[in-house]
């Protein structure tokens, strides 16, 4: 049986840290920090998401405007809104929600945040910035899955890890921020031959893929730390109601894994606290305080 990762648990004790951070920021500096979350359309899921990011920023103090656009609404308003956004320097960090609806580019949404208010670190000068080691603002889950990673194993280098995903929000950077922490980084996608295989030879195993149960637990190394990124809502029979599961086999990956996050309960509320994270570091950098 392996050590279950309680990402929900890190999640809140980076929460109550930074929350003492942003009372005395508001105490001796004056500096209020404040995120605007934008969400186009009805996409239920957003909606949850964003609901949970400014549920935490009020736990925490940190202020949230929220706005949220029609499904309609047009490439050049929503580029009006960012800009307006930009040159409010009351506003620190700006969060789009993905999907946005097809009528608008996603990547000139993202390119049009200010670099340093872009608290999803999806900014193509970030993503740069991250490649070249020069980290600025750096994707949330990513960063959150590498915390519980060091926090769980201490020293990642000389660790072969292999990530299982190459989307720009996920598998790119968390591969990026892997190398950067000296492991042996193998990146699989749906084209990678014999993916079981080049699981078998992952020490560090993150799973991000979006299909439900994908990763069987023949896959996993013993002892591994597998890290399970994907949210799937799936409908359960024996329940009779949907419930939510990761793209890892997660009850057979159990009995072969050294670690192992759930689903719930691991990368997700990771993703939301660095998000805070990021909104106050953005905040700080802002009012030029180190
Ligand atoms: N916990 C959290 O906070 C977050 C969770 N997620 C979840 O993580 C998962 C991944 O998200 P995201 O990266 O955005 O997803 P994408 O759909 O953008 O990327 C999925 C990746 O998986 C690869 N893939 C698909 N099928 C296979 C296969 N059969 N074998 C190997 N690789 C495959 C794709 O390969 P290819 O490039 O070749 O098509 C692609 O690189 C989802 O479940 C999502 O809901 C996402 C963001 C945050
Ligand atoms: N611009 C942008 N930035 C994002 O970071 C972003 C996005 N768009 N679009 C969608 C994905 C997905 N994502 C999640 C965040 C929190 C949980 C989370 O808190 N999950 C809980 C459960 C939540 C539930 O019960 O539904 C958990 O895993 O325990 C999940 C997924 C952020 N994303």
């Amino acid at each position: 049986m392996s050590k279950l990762i309680d990402g929900k648990a890190f999640a809140d004790r980076l929460c109550d840290k930074l929350a003492d951070e942003v009372a005395s920021l508001k105490q001796d500096k004056q500096l209020s920090p404040c995120i605007a979350v934008v969400l186009v359309g009805e996409d239920p899921a957003s909606a949850t998401y964003v609901g949970a990011k400014v549920r935490r920023c009020a736990q925490l103090g940190i202020d949230s405007r929220s706005h949220h656009l029609d499904d309609t609404t047009s490439e050049a308003e929503l580029l009006s809104l960012i800009d307006d956004l930009n040159n409010d320097p009351e506003v620190h960090g700006i969060l789009v929600q993905l999907p946005v609806p097809k009528q608008i580019n996603s990547d000139a949404v993202i390119n049009a945040i200010s670099p340093d208010k872009d608290v999803d670190g999806f900014h193509i000068s970030n993503v740069g910035a991250l490649s070249v080691g020069q980290n600025n603002m750096v994707p949330c889950t990513p960063l959150g899955s590498l915390m519980l990673l060091q926090d769980e194993l201490g020293d990642l280098s000389g660790k072969n890890a292999v990530v299982v995903g190459r989307s720009n929000i996920v598998g790119k950077p968390m591969a990026a921020l892997l190398l950067q922490q000296s492991c042996t980084v193998t990146i699989a996608h749906s084209r990678t031959q014999d993916l079981p295989e080049v699981c078998r030879g992952a020490d560090i195993l993150v799973a991000a893929v979006g299909i439900p149960h994908f990763i069987q637990g023949d896959w996993i190394k013993p002892g591994a730390t597998v890290i399970d990124v994907g949210i799937n809502r799936i409908y359960d029979e024996a329940l009779e109601k949907n419930r939510l599961v990761g793209d890892v086999d997660f009850d057979a990956a159990k009995e072969v894994a050294g670690a192992i996050t759930p689903v719930p309960g691991g990368v997700g509320p990771m993703t939301i606290a660095c998000l805070m994270y990021n909104t106050v570091r953005a905040a700080k950098n802002q009012a030029g305080i180190a």
